[in-house]
């Protein structure tokens, strides 16, 4: 099927500029495989963005965090699809479960998020997962449905977004899924996308997995047919992020 490896980095909300050089020089360092085996991504907070897009190697990209559902305007702490696309910013994560939980962002929202930043031009990671709760009262992919279905209804073509599975459970608990259970749920959103989109989008969309990758545990889950990929957040921070990019081979 020939689905490209992608590796995110999910900085989130962490960095002092020093931090930022000093993990950019050890991306900037490593040997890795090549742009033609994996995708690799990194999203700094905003105000990081353009340090790291000048100081980073340039088959390594990066994404924001987040970006303003519709054209700028008067939205006070925003930033636009626009302004990434000024600064050359080719990426975007939207979706994510803090910006979900957290931020009370709802999943139609998220899907006007995800169409309207690609209708300016710029590659998304659109992120879905279901919490604990909804885990353990066995709902979990009618909330992975549901939510994939909200971002289906808003966009008719996906060639540039990548999907990340990100149970809530797994981010930051150190709680990682199994390679079973990921499998399973990247396996229902391809039958999910072949049914409700194409077989073509079920083939060719990337479906990466996020919540607790690490060095240790990533070659495992990367042998899943279904897994793609990975959206890594507290690992990213760090020197194992490039073992974690070496999980494409
Ligand atoms: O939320 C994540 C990436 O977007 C995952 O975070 P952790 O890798 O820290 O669990």
């Amino acid at each position: 099927m020939g689905r490209k490896f992608f590796v995110g980095g999910n900085w989130k909300c962490n960095g002092t500029t020093e931090e930022v050089k000093k993990i950019v020089t050890t991306l900037n360092e490593a040997q890795v495989p090549s742009g033609d085996v994996v995708d690799v991504v990194v999203s700094p907070p905003f105000v990081f963005l353009p340090l790291v897009q000048s100081l980073l190697r340039s088959d390594f990209h990066v994404a924001a965090q987040n970006c303003w559902v519709r054209k700028g305007g008067a939205f006070t702490g925003e930033v636009s699809a626009e302004m990434l696309v000024n600064l050359g910013i080719p990426w975007v994560i939207i979706g994510h479960s803090e910006r979900r939980l957290l931020l009370n962002e709802s999943s139609e929202f998220i899907g006007d998020k995800v169409a309207y930043a690609l209708s300016q031009g710029l590659k998304v990671i659109a992120c879905v997962g279901e919490t604990l709760e909804q885990r353990e009262s066995g709902s979990t992919l009618d909330v992975v449905s549901a939510q994939t279905k909200a971002i289906a209804d808003k966009i008719s073509n996906w060639d540039n977004v990548v999907l990340a599975y990100e149970p809530v459970w797994a981010i930051g608990t150190g709680k990682v899924a199994t390679p079973d259970q990921a499998q399973e749920v990247h396996a229902e959103l391809r039958k999910w996308l072949h049914k409700n989109v194409s077989a073509e989008v079920a083939g060719s969309v990337r479906i990466i997995y996020g919540g607790s990758v690490n060095g240790a545990n990533c070659k495992e889950l990367a042998g899943q047919p279904d897994l793609d990929g990975f959206l890594v957040g507290g690992a990213s921070l760090k020197p194992e992020f490039v073992d974690i990019i070496k999980s494409a081979l």
